[in-house]
This record gives C-alpha cells, structure tokens and sequence, in this order.
C-alpha cells in the first residue's frame, strides 16, 4: 500500500468523522474503510518491528479498537504472536467495530490482566480521533507499566491519549515509537506536543476518495507553498529595487542596535529593494557603522516618522526588536496605522496593558499588521485566550487574529498562522535550533521583505515562517542568527523552485 506525506491537507477528529459518513453514504462502508486501516496497521507492523516476540493489541471501545481488531487478525495470518487486550466487555462493541471482532474471533482479555514482557510490541488501538475526554485511570495505569517496561509502541491513527485537533496529552498518553493515520494528518500529530508523541507518522489512504477527505479539509493546513505560492512575486528580469519594495526596519537607542540591525539584513537577503535602519540621532553612528548595504537614516521623532510615511517612498515596516518598550513606541505604531507592518518583540509588549487600543488601529481595513508573539507575548496581549485550558493553539490563534484585526504568527516550534478571517495554518519545517536568540528577529525581517514587495499579510507571513525554517535547516544545528541570514537567498531560491512548478 503506498503511504505518503506528501498532502498538506489536515481534518480535525469531527471533519474526518464527517469524511467517513459521507464515504459510507456514498457506497464505500465503514467496515470496508477499518479493513484497510486495520491491513495497513498490520503492514506497518510487520515491516518496523521484525523483531517482536508478540503483538499486543489493546483495543478501545470505538472505531479505533475496530481496527486493532482487523490488524490483529491480519497478524495472526502472518504467523505472529498476538494477543488481544479489550477495554470493556465485547458484547458492548457496535457498527464496524462490532464486525471487526466477530471477523477476529478471538478471545479477547481485560487491560487490568495484561503485564508487559520484553519482547512486547503494543499495538495501541484504545482511542483515535474520537478521544473526547481525559483518559480513564485504567487506560493511565496501562500507559505506565508500558513506559516501564520500555516497550515500543505503534500507534494506530494517534497515540491513545493525545487530543486529535488541539495535540494536548488528555491525562496521559503513550509515546508510540510509530503512528499510522488515515487519509489524512489530524491537526494534533502536527500540534506539540502530540507531533512528539506520535514519534514517525506515515500516511494509509485505506480507500476514501481524496474529493470526499478534500472538501471535508476546511478548517487548517501545514504551512506549505502550496498554500500561498501564488501570492509570490516570481521575479521577473524588468524588476528594479523599488518594484520590490523598500522595507524600515527601527532601531532602538545606541546600547540596543543589534537586534533591529539583524531584522533589517533579513528583510534584504529575503528580497526586500531597500531597506532602511530607521535610527533614533544617539544610535546614528553605531548603526551606520555596522551596516552597508542597509541603509541607516535618522528619524528623530513622530513628526519625522509621518513625513516619511507621507512620501510614500517606504512600501512597509517592522517595528519592535530591541525598540524598548514604551510610549515612545506606542506613538510610532499609531502614526503607522494601517501601513504594512510587522510588530515584533517590544511592539507587543508595549501594548500588553492596553491592547484594545493596539486593536482599535487595525480594525476596519484589510488586514496589513502581522503580530508575532512567542508564547510569553501571546498570554501579555491575549491573557484570557493563553489562560483557557478549554482551547488549543489553532483556537487561540484563530481567536487572536479576529480580535486584534491582524495576522498572528503565533510562535514555537508549531508556529500557527492565523488571519482575522479564519485561515490557518501550521508550520512544521522548522528545526529545534531555530531557538536561539535573535532567531525572531530575523523571522520579523524576512515578513516585513514580503509585505514590502506587496504580498498580503496572511501569505507574507505563512511564507516567512516557511522560509525562516528552511533557512535555519540549510544553516544546520549550532547555528546562530547571524548563519540564519546568511541561509535565506539559498531558502528562497528553494521557494522559488517551488513557485515555478
Ligand atoms: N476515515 C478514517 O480516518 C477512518 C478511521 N477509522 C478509525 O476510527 C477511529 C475513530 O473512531 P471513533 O469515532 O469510534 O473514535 P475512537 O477513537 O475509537 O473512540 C471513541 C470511543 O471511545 C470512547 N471514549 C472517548 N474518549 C474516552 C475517554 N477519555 N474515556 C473513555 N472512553 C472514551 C467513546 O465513548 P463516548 O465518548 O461515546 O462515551 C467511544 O466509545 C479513528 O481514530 C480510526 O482509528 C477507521 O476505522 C475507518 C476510517
Ligand atoms: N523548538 C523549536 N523548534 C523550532 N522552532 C522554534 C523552536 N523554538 C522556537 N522556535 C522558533 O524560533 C524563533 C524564536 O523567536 P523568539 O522567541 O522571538 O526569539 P528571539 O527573541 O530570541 O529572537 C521563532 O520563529 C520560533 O517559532
Ligand atoms: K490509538
């Protein structure tokens, strides 16, 4: 059976509870559907785990368990070991899963009977995508004599325990060493910390046809080109450095120059025509003495800022790394409202104690603002949003961009992207060194280089962080911002191989 994961098309639990209906209406049962998990299931375990003494099953209540059923059949024909464990009595199954058992015929034993071996391989069919609460004690008690015991574990759909939309551990979870999911990832096998939890995912399309999974796949996507490539300007060779816009970039005072300095050589190697250090007259001198091919100019005050702005010769601006928190920044923002603008670092927490007021400014137009919080920044802006422990990451950032009429780049290894109307995405190209300080930095300048050449704030985002990714990739682990930079035109040049497809 091929598996892939190459679709970037996610469906929550109830989207792919939907997609099933719709399958089983249109001629294709349910049953059939389980059959071809359940195969896939058995493959996979067969194919990673040559090594088990046996295969323990422990099978869930509902669908889930209906393919740890098939699997476990299909096992047994192979001439494996196996044994069945079941949550609850058998007569209590229904619809495939019911099926799926009386096909096993086997005797099935009680989760409280089984005692891991070395030489185990779990099979975990207890839940999937219809976790709808915290796990059981039994199902808690379960997971850790596995943990103990240190057997590895296949997980069938999502690790038993972990939330299929938001990735949140439900009381408790197993670590599966491998996951097999179904037409298509559930949000949380890309969420953290489910992503983790999930250990190597791959992909069965067990029959459902892809229009059916596809017009079900509306709410959320990974962030992947094929998402926004054709919001990208491919270069073409009449372009000049004011078609491709000219990006301010503003510094804070003469001790805290560095991180705008970083933002500001991002937004050039990103693409950006120009870009310009706007400094206030006491950091002059220092940041004209670090930079040449970005340009250092002095704005003085607000008044400058507005007949800047009033020229018309800057397309868009980043403000906030290394800025300093304050009035002085509040009044930079207002005198730019509605302008393309990333707010970044002290942009954000500038406003954590009024952040109506930062709202107020953006509502009513298209949206033009990305706000990037990490996670301490979201809870500053949006402290009842970060506070809902009833509400996952795509919620909050869903939440967050209606709110402030803004994109929201909310940050962290699943970066999640989200526009005031709904959109989502989240990013999964990035690596775990991407931490590491002044890594947002150059994030901020790679958004402000694409608002400047003119790409909508939703895509000029979701491809920044696309490209900060692929950037941090290229630069490989121990990197520093700095070797980030210096990745971005090999990261663009992959984008751009992508745009041309
Ligand atoms: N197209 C596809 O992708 C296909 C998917 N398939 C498979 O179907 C799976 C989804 O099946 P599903 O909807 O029956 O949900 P599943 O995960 O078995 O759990 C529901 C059961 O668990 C119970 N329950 C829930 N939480 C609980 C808790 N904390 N503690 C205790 N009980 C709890 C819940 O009870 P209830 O909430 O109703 O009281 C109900 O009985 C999917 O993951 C995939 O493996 C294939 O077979 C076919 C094609
Ligand atoms: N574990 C991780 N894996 C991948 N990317 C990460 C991880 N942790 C942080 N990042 C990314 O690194 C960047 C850090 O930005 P930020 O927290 O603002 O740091 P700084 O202020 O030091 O620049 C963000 O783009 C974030 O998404
Ligand atoms: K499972």
């Amino acid at each position: 059976m091929k598996m892939s994961l190459t679709d970037p098309f996610l469906l929550t639990p109830a989207e792919a509870a939907a997609a099933d209906r719709e399958t089983d209406a249109s001629g294709i049962p349910i049953f059939h559907l389980m059959q071809q998990a359940g195969f896939a299931v058995a493959a996979e375990a067969l194919r990673h785990f040559a090594q088990a003494e046996r295969f323990v099953v422990l099978c869930g209540p509902g669908n889930n368990g209906g393919d740890g059923f098939v699997a476990a059949s299909a096992l047994r024909r192979a001439g494996a070991n196996v044994s069945i464990h079941l949550a609850g009595r058998p007569e209590e199954l229904t619809g495939a899963a019911r099926l799926a058992w009386l096909e096993a015929q086997t005797p099935a034993q009680s989760f409280s009977s089984y005692q891991p071996h070395p030489g185990d391989v779990i099979i975990d069919a207890i839940f999937g995508a219809g976790l709808s609460r915290d796990v059981p004690p039994e199902v808690t008690d379960l997971i850790t004599r596995v943990r103990e015991v240190g057997c590895p574990v296949l997980a069938v759909d999502l690790p038993s325990g972990i939330d299929g939309l938001t990735g949140q551990v439900r009381g408790a979870a197993f670590q599966a060493q491998r996951t097999v999911t179904f037409v298509a990832r559930k949000p949380g096998h890309v969420l953290m910390p489910g992503r983790i939890y999930c250990g190597e995912i791959s992909l069965a399309p067990i029959g459902m046809p892809t229009r059916i999974a596809r017009r079900h796949a509306r709410t959320v996507s990974v962030n992947d080109p094929r998402a926004w490539k054709a919001a990208i300007n491919v270069q073409q060779g009449d372009t000049h450095k004011y078609k491709r816009g000219h990006l301010a970039v503003f510094s804070g005072g003469p001790s805290h120059t560095g991180a705008a300095r970083m933002t500001a050589s991002a937004g050039l190697c990103a693409g950006a025509g120009l870009v310009t250090l706007a400094s206030p007259p006491d950091a002059t001198l220092v940041n004209a003495c670090a930079m040449t091919a970005v340009m250092v100019r002095e704005i003085a005050d607000l008044q400058d800022l507005k007949m800047w702005w009033a020229s018309g010769k800057i397309s868009a601006a980043v403000i906030g790394p290394g800025f300093g928190v304050g009035e002085g920044l509040r009044s930079y923002v207002h005198a730019s409202a509605a302008r393309p603008m990333v707010l970044d670092a002290d942009a954000i927490t500038a406003f954590a104690e009024r952040p109506d007021e930062l709202f107020a400014l953006a509502a009513g137009s298209e949206p033009r603002q990305i706000l990037t919080p990490h996670e301490g920044e979201f809870a500053r802006l949006f402290p009842d949003l970060a506070a809902d422990k009833t509400i996952g990451k795509l919620e909050r950032a869903k939440r967050a961009a209606e709110r402030a009429h803004a994109v929201i780049v909310y940050k962290g290894a699943d970066t999640v992207i989200a526009a005031p109307d709904g959109r989502l995405l989240i990013n999964e190209n990035a690596p775990a060194w991407l931490a590491t300080a002044g890594s947002g930095d150059v994030l901020a300048g790679i958004a402000g280089a694409n608002l400047a050449q003119g790409i909508p704030a939703f895509e000029a985002a979701a491809a920044a962080v696309w490209l900060h990714g692929e950037a941090g990739n290229k630069a490989g682990v121990g990197m520093t911002a700095e070797d980030l930079i210096r990745h971005i035109p090999a990261a663009l040049e992959d984008l751009l191989s992508w745009c041309r497809l």
